[in-house]
């Protein structure tokens, strides 16, 4: 849960090379050719009360990518999907599309006709850190390792937060951002981008310019919980002119969707606390987009992502009500009631 500030103040919201340069890598291979489109339509959605309602019309939001797209094209998706070509659908089996998830890379398909593993679908946050573990990226890589997609993450701020509040916040410099982003869209080609704490309006237009075309989740970062402001009023322009407009879905809750001139368009979901009493809630926000992240990047759609989203942040809620951690609001629980201890299989 984000603070309830006033909405004033809402709205304001290797080797030799010197530690933190940038060294070009030698030998690189050249990126992927070819940039995917999105191809289908957005849904609407919109939040409009206790648990946002969702109005969503089934959506195939089918990545194109040559030869497949000509299957998919004709609608044909189960030669497309003998033929491993089934990439990132919005549309999940339930909804009689039947995409499960990305394409496999060559490597993946040899494993996959071995019977072997397949690799998981790769899901990039961009977002700040929480030195106290609860909300940002700490957050969000540990709900997409909880829901199986390996998560990749750019920094964009440093934060020195507790359970007490945010001390003191660190942009990271915009070509180190620029650097993170360009490595893990390049190398990983994640088929989800989440966003969390963007930091300045030039990241949000760099975010918006490079990752418009995948799947989208915009969680529009505005005060902590303490009722730290986390974006500017320049920030919250940029979101509004720049980053929503090429979002699958944002999740802002009831205040940042003030902020933000209650936009209503295609794949808003309006977030909003829910049943489960605890003060043990520092993170909430960022797990359920991370959530909701993950689940769109395995296939589900839209709707079916939202429900298991908010269903992930009440298991959660519910695992770490208990919890005296720090002397302020306690984190949301990222830990799982069947954790690895050290037992060789
Ligand atoms: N106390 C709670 N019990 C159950 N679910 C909750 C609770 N608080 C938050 N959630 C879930 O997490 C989502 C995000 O919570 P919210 O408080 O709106 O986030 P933010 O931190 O962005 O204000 C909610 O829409 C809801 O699904
Ligand atoms: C670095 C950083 N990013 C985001 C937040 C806000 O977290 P969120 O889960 O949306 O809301 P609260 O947990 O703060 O209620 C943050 N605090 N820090």
């Amino acid at each position: 849960m984000r603070g309830r500030a006033p909405a004033g103040r809402r709205r304001a919201a290797g080797g030799r090379h010197p530690v933190g340069a940038l060294v070009p890598r030698p030998g690189r291979p050249a990126p992927r050719g070819g940039r995917r489109g999105l191809v289908g339509h957005a849904v609407a959605v919109r939040g409009d009360g206790e648990q946002a309602r969702l109005r969503a019309a089934a959506a195939c939001l089918c990545l194109r990518r040559a030869p497949a797209a000509r299957l998919r094209a004709r609608g044909d998706h189960a030669r497309e999907r003998r033929s491993g070509a089934a990439i990132g659908c919005l549309r999940g089996r339930r909804d009689g599309c039947g995409h499960a998830g990305r394409r496999p890379g060559h490597r993946g398909r040899r494993a996959a006709a071995r019977g072997g593993p397949v690799n998981p679908p790769v899901v990039v946050t961009i977002a700040g850190t929480d030195s106290g573990g609860a909300a940002g990226i700490a957050a969000d890589l540990a709900t997409f390792a909880a829901l199986g997609v390996h998560g990749a993450c750019v920094v964009t701020a440093v934060t020195a937060q507790d359970t007490t509040g945010v001390h003191a916040v660190h942009p990271v410099p915009y070509d180190v951002v620029v650097a993170q982003l360009d490595a893990v869209l390049d190398d990983l080609d994640p088929v989800a981008v989440k966003t969390g704490m963007l930091g300045t309006p030039e990241v949000v237009r760099l975010v918006a310019e490079r990752c418009a075309g995948r799947l989208l989740v915009v969680d529009p970062v505005m005060v902590a919980t303490s009722g730290a402001v986390l974006a500017s009023e320049a920030v919250v322009a940029a979101y509004r002119e720049h980053l929503l407009p090429v979002a699958t879905v944002a999740t802002p809750n009831e205040e940042e969707h003030a902020s933000l001139g209650r936009p209503d368009g295609p794949g808003v979901i309006v977030t909003r606390g829910g049943d489960v009493p605890t003060t043990n809630d520092h993170g909430t926000g960022c797990t359920y987009s991370a959530a909701l992240a993950a689940h769109l990047a395995h296939g589900a759609s839209l709707t079916t992502a939202a429900d298991r989203a908010a269903a992930y942040v009440t298991q959660q809620l519910v695992a770490g009500k208990d919890w005296t951690l720090g002397r302020g609001r306690g984190p949301v629980a990222h830990v799982h009631t069947t954790p690895h201890r050290g037992e060789i299989a």
